[in-house]
């Protein structure tokens, strides 16, 4: 039975998508075959886990597979498979529209630079559409598993702004997606070239992608010879699902390969680790970590990237209980041997196994990123050995631990490796942890108050800028190398920017002092490193939190001077501190101050000024805090406070610009131009 066909509009983000996809993505075109395999395979992964309750879904085809064939005269290639397939409606909604997360964010980034742009639309993953790269028509026949043969659809559209749709009858289950190529693609009409193609992208597709044989057959008359198809049909892939293969047997390229598929990623991943586990649960784990961040990273409901698999049967994309979610970068398989095929994502929270997994991941991806860390580190020191003396070799030397024996204390206690399976991770350069940081560092630092027990671990991965350095480059390892002796504490700031930290007046003391403080810029810093309070024994201590007490780091002779200049200064605080009763919780003098006459503090164990206006931005309550201010009574401004005839102004004044300059804004921006241009004038 066929209806009438229907014309319906592409969703608006679709129909850009589509424009964006013909004319950005011609640079690498081949890929379309990569998505279209990947989405037949999907769809065949779909009707085994569905056909798990219901066999009857299999009819009278069992095996599932792809097929893939071309007809040079229609300059036709068709992959059809026969997986789930689709309804009309599903056909409707999701051939005509985008459901992913972060398509808006996405959409709002592009440049219309076709290269900037083909970079971003290979991080989002145009799937189906990509066929339009290399067609200029699309058809698609499909009929779902379940539904009667008079329950067909047929789906056609030019790419442009509509589709259109048709009831058709159709016998065979699952969808076949025929492109019309346009002229300059009939490089695809060749079977070397698909064989090709496929071995590259997509020889890890655990099912047979099947393509007919063709022999060789001599021309009569005179004309030229042509390959001819003879009607049987060969697979060209291994048909073997990755992951399940040993590993000596996966070359670079292939797990690289693996991983865009699975991703959608353009770019190689930085590292991988592929190992079986044994013990009391029984998987296999491929774990990826990717070169860039994806636009939703900041989305912390966004889906997880990793695959479940029970023996090899897909379950569920996305399965979150697979890792916390400060890993939620991460992309990858996971294959157990013990969990029932029926498993609900409900059931998942509960099982122990998943447990099991989830630790035994989590901390392989940490071991991971160890292993990048250290070679970084390794790196480094070689750089260093070589412009150092020869003095220093031996010291070098031992620093420049190779990566494994440093992993060796690696506690993934239940993982048996097999000789061939050895857990092994691949990274070749030493720029790697740089880039990967740079992408997920804040994401990581979650991880401290997240996961509890692999605290000190993460604490140790963490990288930030310093008083001594400007690149996120600073270990909690390598400052306290550089600690000063009498040093009790790591020192740190929190800062809406690395200017305004550099530049903060609470560093002053420190500068002269010349002790390190690190630099803290991301949104995360202030609340993940409450989770935080000591690193290798030495506590952490914010500097613009509580009293400054560098111990024994202080000169008794400032101290006794400060404190005499507190008693001398006290008529004049206890002025200040009724002007500004309103909005200084204490008004006190500082040792912390060199050359700014002001600034503010918090106490200890309080959230910093900063922290609270952040909370306010994004609508979040906040607490109303009362800073402490902190003056210098060494500073000219400070000292002409007490004959001043503009107290009250001055007073005002030096509280407005304490919070200017950590960032902040004067409550009354008006009123604190129109005292500093009374006093101007
Ligand atoms: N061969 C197919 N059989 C059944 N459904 C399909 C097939 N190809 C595509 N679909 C359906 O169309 C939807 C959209 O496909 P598309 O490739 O654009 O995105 P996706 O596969 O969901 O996402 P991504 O490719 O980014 O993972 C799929 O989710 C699936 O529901």
């Amino acid at each position: 039975m066929t209806s009438a066909s229907t014309k319906l509009p592409f969703q608006a983000e679709v129909a850009q998508l589509l424009h964006l996809v013909t004319h950005s993505l011609y640079s690498n075109k081949e890929i379309f075959l990569r998505e279209l395999i990947s989405n037949a395979s999907d769809a065949c992964d779909k009707l085994r886990f569905e056909a798990i309750n219901d066999g009857g879904l299999y009819e009278d085809q069992p095996n599932l597979e792809v097929r893939v064939t071309f007809d040079k005269a229609a300059r036709t290639l068709t992959i059809a498979d026969n997986g789930i397939g689709l309804s009309k409606q599903e056909a409707i909604d999701n051939l005509g529209t985008i459901a992913k997360s972060g398509t808006k964010d996405f959409m709002s980034k592009l440049s219309g630079d076709q290269k900037a742009d083909a970079q971003l639309i290979g991080q989002f993953g145009v799937g189906f559409y990509s066929g339009f790269i290399v067609a200029d028509k699309i058809t698609v026949e499909s009929r779902r598993a379940g539904m009667v043969a008079g329950e067909g659809v047929r789906w056609v559209s030019g790419g442009a702004g509509d589709f259109e749709v048709e009831t058709i009858d159709r016998p065979q289950r699952g969808t076949s997606v025929t492109l019309h190529l346009r002229e300059d693609a009939e490089d695809y009409l060749n079977a070397w070239k698909l064989k090709q193609v496929i071995g590259k992208y997509s020889d890890h597709i655990s099912l047979p992608i099947l393509m007919e044989k063709e022999e060789w057959k001599e021309g009569e008359n005179d004309q030229p010879g042509d390959m001819v198809k003879t009607g049987e049909w060969e697979p060209v892939n291994k048909a073997s699902a990755l992951w399940t293969r040993a590993k000596k047997d996966i070359t670079p390229e292939q797990y690289s390969e693996f991983y865009k598929t699975i991703s959608h990623d353009y770019e190689a991943p930085l590292a991988w680790s592929h190992n079986r586990v044994e013990g009391s649960t029984e998987y296999t784990q491929l774990l990826f970590i990717p070169s860039k961040a994806p636009m939703d990273l900041w989305n912390r409901d966004k889906s997880a990237g990793l695959k479940l698999y029970v023996k090899r049967v897909f379950i569920m994309d996305d399965a979150e209980a697979l890792l916390p979610s400060y890993l939620r970068f991460v992309k990858g398989v996971i294959d157990s041997a013990d969990l029932p095929l029926n498993v609900s994502r409900e059931l998942l929270q509960e099982s122990r196994d998943v447990k099991a997994i989830r630790e035994g991941s989590t901390k392989r991806v940490l071991a991971m990123l160890e292993d990048l860390a250290n070679k970084a580190a390794a790196a480094a020191s070689a750089k260093a050995a070589e412009d150092a003396q020869p003095a220093d070799e031996a010291k070098t030397a031992e620093d420049a631990k190779p990566a494994d024996e440093a992993n060796a204390d690696d506690e993934v206690t239940d993982v048996v490796d097999k000789k061939e399976d050895a857990a092994e991770t691949h990274s070749e350069d030493a720029g790697k942890y740089a880039k990967f940081y740079a992408e997920f560092g804040a994401v990581l630092k979650e991880g401290l108050g997240e996961d509890h027990g692999n605290r000190d671990r993460i604490a140790k991965l963490l990288r930030f800028a310093s008083s001594a350095s400007d690149t996120v480059s600073v270990s909690l390892a390598d400052y306290k190398a550089r600690m000063k002796e009498g040093q009790e504490a790591i020192y740190y700031i929190t800062a809406d920017t690395l200017a305004a930290a550099k530049n903060s007046p609470q560093l002053e003391l420190f500068k002269k002092k010349g002790i390190e403080v690190l630099l803290m810029t991301d949104r995360v810093d202030e609340w993940a490193l409450s989770y935080l309070h000591e690193f290798d024994g030495t506590p952490l201590q914010s500097v613009a939190k509580g009293a400054v007490d560098l111990g024994s780091l202080q000169d008794e002779e400032e101290k006794k001077a400060a404190e005499a200049a507190a008693e001398t200064f006290k008529p004049v605080l206890e002025r200040l501190k009724e002007a500004l009763k309103d909005k200084a919780e204490d008004v006190r003098v500082t040792t912390r101050l060199v050359d700014s006459p002001a600034c503010l503090v918090v106490k200890d164990g309080g959230m910093s000024t900063q922290l609270a206006r952040m909370l306010k931005q994004a609508g979040q309550p906040a607490p109303e805090l009362k800073p402490v201010l902190e003056v210098n009574a060494d500073h000219a401004l400070v000292k002409k406070l007490e004959t001043s005839a503009h107290f009250d102004d001055l007073a005002n004044i030096l509280f407005d610009q304490a919070l200017l300059a950590e960032g902040g804004m004067p409550q009354d921006p008006a009123a604190y131009v129109r005292r500093v241009n009374a006093l101007l004038i």
